[in-house]
């Protein structure tokens, strides 16, 4: 897979994605990054790449030439074809449905704004979709990009070892992720689950699940909605929520 970064900011990325299992998803070549800088790409003694906003207000907005350059040069660079996205708050939200989607992709580019943000008629004109990852504004769309790099990549075959496939597994069925713990049994600030300690693989699992399942329910009840939940699933969170009431 490869991304390309349209970004003023273009070592930002490239730092993110340096470490960890982003740094070995490059390591290994599954998956490669490209920065490319609306500056380099300015004319003009000061290579402007931004502007007032017409119609008044504070802030500044990104020109579109630098950004039409950036991106004739990213295609000039690799003509496979890509899908353009924009991070911004005024984007669909980002899930994890969304990060298998686009970790299919043969080819990404990520566009990132800075200041109040970029001229619409670039959006209108080249951005496929536009992508938020929160309901919060950022001093720039790179952090967005580092986050959607981050979940394409560790979705590459070969990017995840076993354990860390077990994290991504536990969320792939839509609910959060189960409480974990390890060395030692007995501590001050309490003792480990004994199901964890008895061996019993079946009985762990199927507190596991259970325990998804209640942290989901107490936790996030929006995505035990979208859930598809077995009747065994049912009936686990039917015998805690008997426990309760007991
Ligand atoms: N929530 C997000 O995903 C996000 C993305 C970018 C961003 N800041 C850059 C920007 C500001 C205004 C308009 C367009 C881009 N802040 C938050």
């Amino acid at each position: 897979m490869r991304i390309d970064v349209i970004s003023l900011f273009p070592d930002f990325i490239a730092q993110c994605a340096a470490f960890g299992v982003t740094g070995r998803a490059v390591e290994r070549g599954l998956l490669s990054l490209h920065a490319w800088n609306p500056r380099d790409h300015a004319e003009g003694n000061y290579r402007r790449v931004d502007d007032r906003p017409f119609g008044g207000g504070p802030g500044m907005v990104m020109l579109i030439d630098p950004l039409r350059a950036s991106l004739a040069a990213a295609r000039a660079d690799d003509p496979a074809p890509a899908r353009v996205i924009y991070l911004s708050p005024q984007g669909a939200p980002l899930t994890q449905a969304k990060a298998r989607e686009l970790a299919g992709q043969e080819r990404l580019v990520l566009l990132c704004g800075r200041y109040e943000g970029i001229d619409e008629r670039f959006i209108e004109a080249e951005v496929d979709e536009e992508l938020s990852i929160g309901d919060y504004v950022l001093s720039g769309g790179e952090l967005a990009a580092a986050v959607v790099v981050d979940a394409v990549a560790r979705l590459q075959d070969g990017a995840l070892n076993d354990a860390e496939s077990a994290v991504q597994d536990s969320f792939e069925d839509g609910l959060l992720d189960c409480p974990h713990y390890t060395r030692p049994v007995e501590h001050a600030l309490g003792a480990v689950p004994a199901v964890l300690m008895s061996g019993n693989h079946a009985e762990i699992a199927r507190w596991r699940r259970q325990q998804s399942l209640v942290r989901t329910l107490q936790r996030r009840p929006d995505l035990l909605d979208e859930a598809a939940l077995s009747k065994a699933d049912r009936k686990l969170l039917d015998a805690w929520r008997t426990r309760q009431a007991g």
